[in-house]
C-alpha cells in the first residue's frame, strides 16, 4: 500500500506512538561512562556494552524542511481519504492511518505551540544548539561522544521541568547529565534569586559550550557544572549542602546507582523531588524484542525496565510515571 509509506517516516510525535521504519545504523561512538576514552569504531561486538554511547544512529531527526515535504507528500497521496470516508477495504485503512498520523504526528507540535513559558536562556541555548554542526565537533575529536540535538530536552520537557522548578521553589537544584543545559537553562530561569543549579556532566567540552551562553545573562551566576563520570561527582558533593529538586538525566544504565547514591549519600532535603527523564526509553521498556527497529538500543531498554520496576517496588519512595516526550518519573521519599 504505497501511500502508506508516510507511517514510517519521522515525526518525533508519532514514534511514540508506533514503531518508526528508520535505518539502523551503528552506534557512533561507545564509552564506558567512567572511563571517557573516545574509540575510533565500534565494532558490533562493543555495542551490546552498556557504558554511555551518545548518539545512536537511525534517531536522528530529519530536517525541519526533509520532514515537511515528507510528510505534506505523504498527506497529499492519502488526499480526500478519512476515517469516515471510504468505500472499499485498503481506503479505509488508508482513512484510518492518515487520522491516525494526523492525530499522533499534530500532539508535540499542537503542544509545543499553545506553551509559552520559554524564557531567553532557553531560547540561547537552543538557537546555539541549532546551529551547532555536531557531526563535526566529532569527527574532529573535539566531544568526547557523538551528539545531535535530539539528545537534548525539547521545547515542551524544558518547559515541564521550568513549571516543575516554580512549583517547587528549590533553593538547590542538581541536575545529572547537561549536554547543552537546555534542562538547565529552564531551570535556572525558574530559580528564585539566591537558588543554585549545579550540572554535572563528563564532558569537559559541554562546560565549556554552556559557559558560554550563561555568562551572556546575570541569572547564568545561579548555574555551575562539575565536569567528570556522575558517580565520582556525586560522591563529591557536600553532604551538608541538601538538594530541594534533582533531574536524572545522564547514563541510562547508572540510573538506579544515582538514586541510591542520593540516598545513601543522604543529599535530598525535606520533601525533595527528583524527575526522571527517558523512563518510557521509546518504549522498550514495555515492547517485546522482537519489534525492536533499533536492536541496539535493548541494553539501555532493559535497564530503564529494571530500574522503573524498582523504583515502584521501593519501600522508601513513592513515584510517577508521566507520559512526556521519552517518560518523566517523579519520584519522592515517603
Ligand atoms: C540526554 S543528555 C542530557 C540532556 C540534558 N539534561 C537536557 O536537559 O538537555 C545526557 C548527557 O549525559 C552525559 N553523560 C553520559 N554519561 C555520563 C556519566 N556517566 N556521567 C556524567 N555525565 C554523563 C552526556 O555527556 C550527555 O551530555
Amino acid at each position: 500500500m504505497a501511500s502508506m509509506r508516510f507511517l514510517l517516516s519521522g515525526s518525533s510525535g508519532f514514534r511514540r506512538g508506533l514503531v518508526t521504519a528508520a535505518p539502523v545504523v551503528g552506534a557512533a561512538a561507545m564509552g564506558a561512562s567512567s572511563s571517557p576514552s573516545r574509540p575510533s569504531a565500534a565494532p558490533a561486538a562493543l555495542c551490546e556494552m552498556k557504558g554511555y554511547t551518545g548518539r545512536f544512529g537511525g534517531t536522528e531527526k530529519l530536517e525541519t524542511g526533509a520532514r515537511g515535504t515528507l510528510e505534506n507528500s505523504a498527506l497529499e497521496a492519502s488526499a480526500g481519504k478519512s476515517a469516515a470516508r471510504w468505500s472499499i477495504h485498503c481506503e479505509r485503512i488508508e482513512g484510518v492511518a492518515k487520522e491516525l498520523f494526523c492525530l499522533i504526528g499534530g500532539l508535540d507540535p499542537y503542544i509545543s505551540s499553545v506553551s509559552n513559558c520559554s524564557g531567553p536562556i532557553m531560547k540561547a541555548i537552543k538557537d546555539k544548539m541549532d546551529k551547532t554542526n555536531w557531526d563535526s565537533l566529532w569527527s574532529q575529536g573535539h566531544t568526547m561522544f557523538s551528539y545531535g540535538p535530539e539528545m537534548s530536552t525539547d521545547p515542551t520537557e524544558a518547559m515541564t521541568i521550568k513549571m516543575f522548578t516554580f512549583m517547587k521553589s528549590p533553593k538547590r537544584v542538581l541536575e545529572i547529565g547537561m549536554f547543552t543545559g537546555y534542562g538547565a537553562a529552564a531551570i535556572v530561569e525558574a530559580l528564585p534569586a539566591d537558588g543554585e543549579c549545579v550540572s554535572l556532566d563528563i564532558d569537559p567540552f559541554l562546560q565549556r559550550w554552556v559557559g558560554e551562553v550563561m555568562s551572556k545573562f546575570p541569572e547564568g551566576k545561579k548555574h555551575s557544572v562539575m565536569v567528570g563520570p556522575a558517580l565520582e561527582s556525586m560522591a563529591k558533593l557536600p553532604a551538608n549542602k541538601k538538594f530541594d529538586f534533582v533531574f536524572v538525566d545522564a547514563n541510562k544504565s547508572e540510573y538506579k546507582r544515582y538514586v541510591e547514591v542520593l540516598l545513601e549519600r543522604d543529599l535530598l532535603a525535606d520533601g525533595a523531588m527528583i524527575a526522571v527523564d527517558n523512563t518510557l526509553y521509546c518504549g522498550l521498556p514495555y515492547m517485546p524484542a522482537e519489534y525492536d527497529t533499533q536492536p541496539k538500543r535493548r541494553g539501555f531498554g532493559e535497564d530503564i525496565k529494571e530500574f522503573n520496576a524498582w523504583l515502584a517496588n521501593h519501600p522508601k519512595l513513592m513515584t510517577v510515571m508521566l507520559p512526556i516526550r521519552d517518560g518523566v518519573t517523579l519520584v519522592r521519599k515517603r
